[in-house]
């Protein structure tokens, strides 16, 4: 809704309201299909306004919409909130943002390149 946001805002294209009950999770429809470049792919992301008041959020987050994806732009709702909510046609539920994405090409190999962390993870830096 502003000039320099990163999300486009998806509604949502249900012809009778969705209601969510504490934990459940509903497929909504955005009611658009895309095409885009190759070189990108968009990513579902949830509201924070929603996610803060009412506890909703998107399941798979970020989702993925593959460049060569012709269907329909769904949206993976789950309501983490103690309250049911609704969602009617039109309301704001998430946003899409886009995404380069690199052409990568995976090789098996023997041996990898060293570094300093090595196989360290999961909270091994910063032990005395
Ligand atoms: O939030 C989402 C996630 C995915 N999709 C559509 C577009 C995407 O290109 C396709 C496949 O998504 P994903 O790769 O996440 O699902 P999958 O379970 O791996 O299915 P597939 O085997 O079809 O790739 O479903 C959506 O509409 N909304
Ligand atoms: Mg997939």
């Amino acid at each position: 809704m502003s000039e320099l946001a990163s999300g486009f805002d998806l509604h949502a294209a249900v012809g009778e309201p969705v209601i969510l009950s504490p934990g459940e999770r509903a497929l909504v429809p955005t009611g658009f299909c895309l095409s885009m470049p190759g070189e990108l792919e968009a990513q579902i992301r949830p509201r924070s306004g929603t996610a803060y008041k009412n506890g909703i959020t998107a399941l798979n987050s970020p989702g993925t919409i593959d460049a060569d994806y012709r269907g329909e732009v769904k949206v993976l709702l789950i309501n983490h909130g103690s309250e049911s909510f609704r969602i009617k046609r039109g309301d704001r539920m998430a946003q899409m943002v886009f995404q380069y994405v690199p052409d990568i090409r995976l090789e098996e190999v023997e041996d990898l390149t060293e570094t300093a962390r090595g196989a360290g993870g999961f909270g091994h830096t910063g032990r005395s």
